[in-house]
């Protein structure tokens, strides 16, 4: 099961493995044309019914499957509103090739010939709202005629995110879907073939661009509130600062006041908030939490703060009564499993982290990651483990990232990914923001690396974070 938004990102990270769409356009045109076939024999009338995006782009495909067959393509629109290249091709392909197809540019002049079959590719896994025209009265022609009605991937009107159909959608006899069922498919009158179109399996395994731009924020917005530092003054603002790269509008550093100065040194762009002390103890507690509650989106707990006792002791309270989101990183790890909390966490362990836990023990990351996907699932939280290969679960699904490079070995770069995480938890479900927050860290890391080899350091990534993020040139 996948939803449409996902479907996309799976897309794009099929184009960045080396499949492009134009080449799933032509899986997805060819199993339309092999479901026509299954419903009507050769010399069949079949009309076409073809909108401007890449579901009508799937249908122009399919005709050039189907030359047995008595085919008319209406496409919804004039030509040059067609949406996307891809689907653009494909009708200059049907109109050089003297197909019998016919922009249909006033809708009030549709009329459906007479025919045994109709393809529905009018909306697919673009669709925004109930039918507008020219779908709409397209719908109810459809709807109306005495045709076997074939749709391409979902019937016009269907929402593949929400999984429900538009009043006015079409009536599907048949449903060809592609590469996997969509939330509430089954559920229709029609039949459902979901059609393999060569998506390579890597699209949804490895993290990809179609991942950074499901989790992309489109807008500035969002509170993070680093509590770390004490033994450590680097690794609260290097987290702080990467969730300001990463889109936040203000990026808080709650440290001792022994070194809070030490940290606000380091980046104007923080606000540091001391308090009393040399290490977070458990009479800081309540006070955090409750500006926390009040003030902040996202806390990240853990860069920088030792191991004292009554610090993990703090860092335990804390979780227990703190209910928003949180990146759990470094020495507060230890204190998540078995945590009564509602809170969602996403837990950034190293390998050694990990295993400290009480999840699997490995070399490579990528040896065990049906074990980090028990792990995830028994501790009841996201866990990106962080490798060579980066190892993200929610206990039910599992992504890998191979973005990065050797030369990320270098301390501090765990404390930037935990404040991108931070920013990204603000615009996708934990797993989403976690995979795309890994992707966007190691494609940081070979940026810089172009320059500095292995003689990187974390500081470098923050200015790379935006492009890895927005694209541009940070050269
Ligand atoms: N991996 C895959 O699943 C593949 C899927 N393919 C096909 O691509 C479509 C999605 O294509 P897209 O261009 O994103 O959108 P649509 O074609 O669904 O429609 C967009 C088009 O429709 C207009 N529009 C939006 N909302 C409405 C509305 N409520 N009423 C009328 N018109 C509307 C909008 O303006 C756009 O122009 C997917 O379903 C598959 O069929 C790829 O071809 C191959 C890989
Ligand atoms: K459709």
């Amino acid at each position: 099961m996948i939803t449409g938004e996902r479907m996309v990102a799976v897309d794009e990270n099929a184009a960045a493995l080396g499949v492009p769409r134009r080449q799933l356009m032509e899986s997805s045109g060819n199993a339309v044309a092999r479901a026509v076939e299954r419903v009507a024999d050769p010399g069949a009338r079949v009309v076409v019914v073809a909108g401007r995006g890449n579901n009508g782009g799937d249908a122009l495909v399919a005709v050039r499957f189907l030359e047995d067959y008595d085919v008319t393509t209406l496409l919804l629109g004039r030509p040059e509103a067609i949406g996307t290249d891809i689907a653009r091709a494909n009708w200059e392909a049907l109109e050089r090739g003297e197909y019998d197809v016919e922009a249909v540019t006033d809708s009030r002049s549709l009329s459906l010939p007479d025919c045994d079959v109709i393809v529905d590719a009018m909306l697919g896994t673009g669709i925004s709202g109930d039918l507008r025209e020219p779908a709409a009265s397209a719908a109810r022609a459809i709807n109306a005629a005495d045709a076997t009605v074939v749709s391409v991937d979902v019937p016009s009107g269907f929402d593949a995110d929400a999984g429900e159909h538009a009043d006015n959608g079409v009536a599907a006899d048949h449903v060809v879907t592609f590469h996997d069922a969509k939330p509430g498919l089954e559920g229709l009158e029609s039949t459902l073939e979901v059609a393999d179109i060569g998506i390579p399996a890597a699209a949804e395994r490895f993290a990809g661009p179609g991942d950074v731009d499901l989790a992309r924020p489109a807008e500035r917005t969002g509170r993070a509130f680093v509590i770390g530092g004490g033994p450590y003054t680097g690794a609260p603002a290097l987290a702080a600062q990467a969730a300001l790269r990463t889109g936040m509008e203000l990026a808080f550093v709650a440290a001792p006041d022994t070194v809070a100065g030490e940290i606000q040194g380091y980046a104007e762009d923080l606000i540091v908030q001391p308090y009393e002390g040399e290490v977070l103890t458990p009479d800081q507690v309540e006070g955090l939490v409750e500006t926390a509650e009040r003030h902040d989106d996202v806390v990240v707990l853990g860069p920088g703060l030792g191991t004292a006792e009554e610090t993990i002791e703090a860092a335990r309270q804390f979780l227990e009564s703190y209910t928003g989101p949180a990146v759990v990183d470094a020495d507060a790890l230890e204190v998540v499993p078995g945590l009564e909390t509602e809170a969602t966490l996403v837990c950034t362990p190293n390998r050694r982290e990990l295993a400290g836990m009480g999840g699997p023990e490995a070399e490579d990351l990528r040896a065990v990651t049906d074990e980090i996907e028990t792990f995830a699932a028994d501790l009841g939280h996201v866990v990106l483990a962080k490798g060579a290969a980066d190892v993200i679960s929610d206990g039910e699904t599992t992504r890998v990232s191979r973005a990065g490079t050797p030369a990320m070995a270098v301390g501090g770069t765990g404390d930037l990914l935990s404040g991108i995480v931070a920013g990204l938890l603000e615009h996708a479900d934990p797993l989403e923001a976690a995979t795309a927050a890994a992707y966007v860290n190691g494609h940081a890391g070979e940026r810089i690396a172009r320059r500095h080899d292995l003689g990187l350091v974390a500081s470098d990534l923050l200015e790379a974070i935006p492009a890895a993020i927005w694209g541009g040139d940070d050269e």
